[in-house]
């Protein structure tokens, strides 16, 4: 028989062309500062007023943030609380806030996402399915991507009867600059197993859209 982790690399494939970087490393914190202050003086601003002095280290360690999702496996992460259940219905984690960078205009897009899987001998503790989230998302991204990869992940490691993604975003390109529209909302999905039957991904569909109270 073969064993569930048999076919997992080791880290997924979002980071192939990923350097491994030391990320809060403070030379290059620093090497990133100088850029910004570099960008600050570029757009016409004094980085030199006390406002700005300390502005370009404060926005090299939020980027290193914004993008730490690199650093991490998802797949460990789950193979890290997966346990033995014969629960056979739908488990499903709704409303995981999401924040990312897309990757045309390293600018953010925000929203929910809404994971669902039907066990197959096997459940994942549920904080790691917010956590597999945040791995794709901490990342330069299009939601397309986010979506498939938070669904690949969690079929190729718990390989359950199906999974189920749904990822509802604004992205502040389109709002902030560009078609300037305020209001749009972009839905993705991803399904694999029973969620492609009708029956199933409606179910899911529902669950989603009801509320707790
Ligand atoms: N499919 C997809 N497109 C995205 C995502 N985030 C941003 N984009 C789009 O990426 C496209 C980049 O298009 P370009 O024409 O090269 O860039 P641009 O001139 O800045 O385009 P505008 O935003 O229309 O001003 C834009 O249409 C963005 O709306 C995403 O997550 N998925
Ligand atoms: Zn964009």
């Amino acid at each position: 028989m073969t064993d569930i982790n048999d076919n997992i690399p080791d880290r997924d494939e979002g980071v192939q062309n990923y350097r491994k970087i030391d990320r809060y490393n403070p030379e290059l914190i620093t090497s990133l500062s100088a850029h910004y202050q570099d960008i600050l003086q570029q757009i016409g601003e004094d980085p030199n007023r006390e406002g700005l002095l300390k502005t370009p280290e404060r926005v090299a360690k939020a980027l290193m943030f914004l993008t730490h999702g690199y650093d991490l496996d998802a797949g460990e992460i789950l193979r890290s609380a997966m346990f033995k259940e014969e629960y056979s219905q739908m488990v499903v984690v709704k409303d995981i806030e999401v924040y990312s960078m897309c990757e045309h205009h390293m600018l953010p897009f925000f929203g929910k996402a809404h994971v669902a899987y039907i066990p197959n001998g096997h459940v994942v503790g549920l904080s790691k399915v917010p956590r597999v989230v945040d791995v794709f998302s901490r990342r330069l991204q299009v939601q397309e991507r986010l979506t498939n990869e938070i669904r690949d992940c969690i079929q190729d490691t718990l390989q359950p009867l199906g999974v189920g993604v749904v990822i509802e975003c604004r992205h502040l390109c389109m709002s902030m600059r560009g078609v300037q529209k305020q209001n749009s909302v972009t839905t993705t999905s991803a399904f694999t197993g029973e969620f492609l039957k009708e029956k199933t991904r409606t179910e899911f569909l529902n669950l989603i859209a009801s509320k707790l109270s």
